[in-house]
């Protein structure tokens, strides 16, 4: 799941698709023509479905591109029939193109806020404006002769796209700034921005293959739509301090369990003093860490972030005593692990890892050790998943009251 949730990921999938779409493929053009009434339509349907969607999802810049992709397929199927013959065609393109583009990217700027709201409105003024500026520039370059536009810089690509090659440019030049601030920021909003300017750029730059316009913008929709759906069920379930399943998921996941399992509550030991001492913020840093010592070694069972520093790792098919191994190599490993505090007093604050912008001889270093106490039941002995998770926190309880750092199973006890 975590795969699916990488930058990498959503970076890489939106290339996949937008190169199977660039690929000429004649087969599957002459297949497509057959409904081509339904697939004038999709992107349409698709693009409002996001545009609603972002609304109670609170996803107001995925609102914002689904407006402006809205816009623009609206602006294709209008103003932009082929052939692209005369030269207010050509630079009516060439608008688009490039307004559309700087559009999606300047959403980067933008607060993320509801469409329906007075700021939604604002925007809508702004790109309203836009349209009128555009209208009067057509109007009024449509009574002078620009036809030395043409032959200067902005030449179009004669057989692919009437974009001129410097737009083009311009529209991967935008696509890539945006996958490099999703590679290193990694918000969702800007996923959404990411697949909408991949999108246009490459309907830029095929423009004049058969039914660009219904492909790029259908796509991008299906994939914003899945990006929309994606971050909402992030919000419900994943945790995000340890980016693990939370207690929702949780709760899900045992609603659906029967036959052989067990469950392990896993709980940080002295968790209270480690904040009181070191504080907060490091307490934060010092959850994750722990979170990802225990994702690389939880065997095949799901962990989850039952809530504040206590956690759960679910074993389908195996009973407690075959999990045990699992559940003492973890309790070690995490013991073992030699957390470097580096100069923790003054460290500011951070969104991923440990951040330092000091000179190195003021960095000061303290390592401490971090324990966790493990209570293990299973389905053997009880009679539901709510009574298995009692009976590993009576267990949990056991492991702390004799002493901590401990994995304890009443059964054995
Ligand atoms: N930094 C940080 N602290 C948290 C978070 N959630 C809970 N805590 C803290 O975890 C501490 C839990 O303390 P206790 O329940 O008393 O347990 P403990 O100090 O770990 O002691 P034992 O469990 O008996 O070993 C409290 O100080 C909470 O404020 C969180 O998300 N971040």
């Amino acid at each position: 799941m975590s795969f699916f949730r990488s930058s990498l990921f959503k970076i890489g999938f939106p290339i996949l698709l937008a190169i199977l779409v660039y690929l000429p493929n004649e087969q599957l053009f002459t297949l497509l023509a057959t409904y081509q009434e339904l697939l004038n339509a999709l992107p349409y349907v698709l693009l409002t479905l996001v545009l609603f969607l972002s609304q109670p999802f609170n996803q107001g810049s995925t609102g914002l591109v689904s407006l402006l992709m809205l816009l623009g397929y609206y602006v294709t199927q209008n103003w932009l029939s082929l052939p692209i013959a005369n030269d207010t065609d050509r630079i009516t393109f060439v608008l688009f193109a490039t307004l559309l583009p700087l559009n999606i990217l300047l959403i980067h700027l933008l607060p993320e806020k509801r469409i329906l709201s007075r700021f939604g409105a604002a925007y809508c003024g702004f790109i309203l404006l836009q349209f009128l500026w555009v209208y009067i520039a057509l109007g009024q370059l449509a009574l002078m002769d620009i036809s030395w536009l043409w032959q200067s810089f902005i030449k179009p690509l004669p057989t692919i796209s009437p974009a001129p090659l410097v737009v083009i440019i311009l529209a991967f030049l935008l696509t890539l700034i945006s996958a490099l601030l999703l590679l290193f920021r990694g918000n969702n909003y800007e996923q959404s921005i990411f697949i909408a300017l991949l999108f246009s750029s490459v309907l830029v730059l095929s423009f004049y293959q058969p039914l660009m316009p219904e492909l790029c913008f259908s796509l991008a929709a299906a994939v914003l739509l899945i990006t929309i759906i994606d971050s909402s069920h992030e919000l419900a379930f994943i945790d995000q301090l340890t980016e693990l399943p939370g207690r929702r998921a949780l709760e899900i996941e045992i609603t659906n369990l029967s036959g052989l399992y067990t469950i392990a509550m896993i709980d940080i030991d002295h968790f209270k003093h480690f904040n009181d001492t070191y504080g907060h913020r490091t307490g934060d840093e010092v959850l994750r860490l722990v979170a990802q010592l225990m994702s690389k070694n939880k065997g095949k069972g799901k962990l989850f972030r039952y809530g504040g520093e206590e956690f759960t790792v679910l074993f389908k098919g195996k009973n407690a005593n075959q999990c045990m191994p699992y559940f003492n190599s973890l309790r070690t490993r995490v013991a073992e692990y030699d957390l470097k505090l580096r100069n923790y007093k003054s460290r500011p604050i951070r969104g991923g890892g440990v951040v330092l912008k000091m000179k190195p001889e003021q960095v000061e270093e303290e390592s401490v050790s971090i324990t966790v106490s493990i209570g293990v039941a299973d389905s053997l002995s009880e009679l539901s998943p709510e009574n298995v998770i009692q009976a590993a926190d009576k267990a949990l309880y056991r492991a702390k009251n004799s002493g901590r750092n401990k994995v304890t199973n009443l059964r054995f006890a």
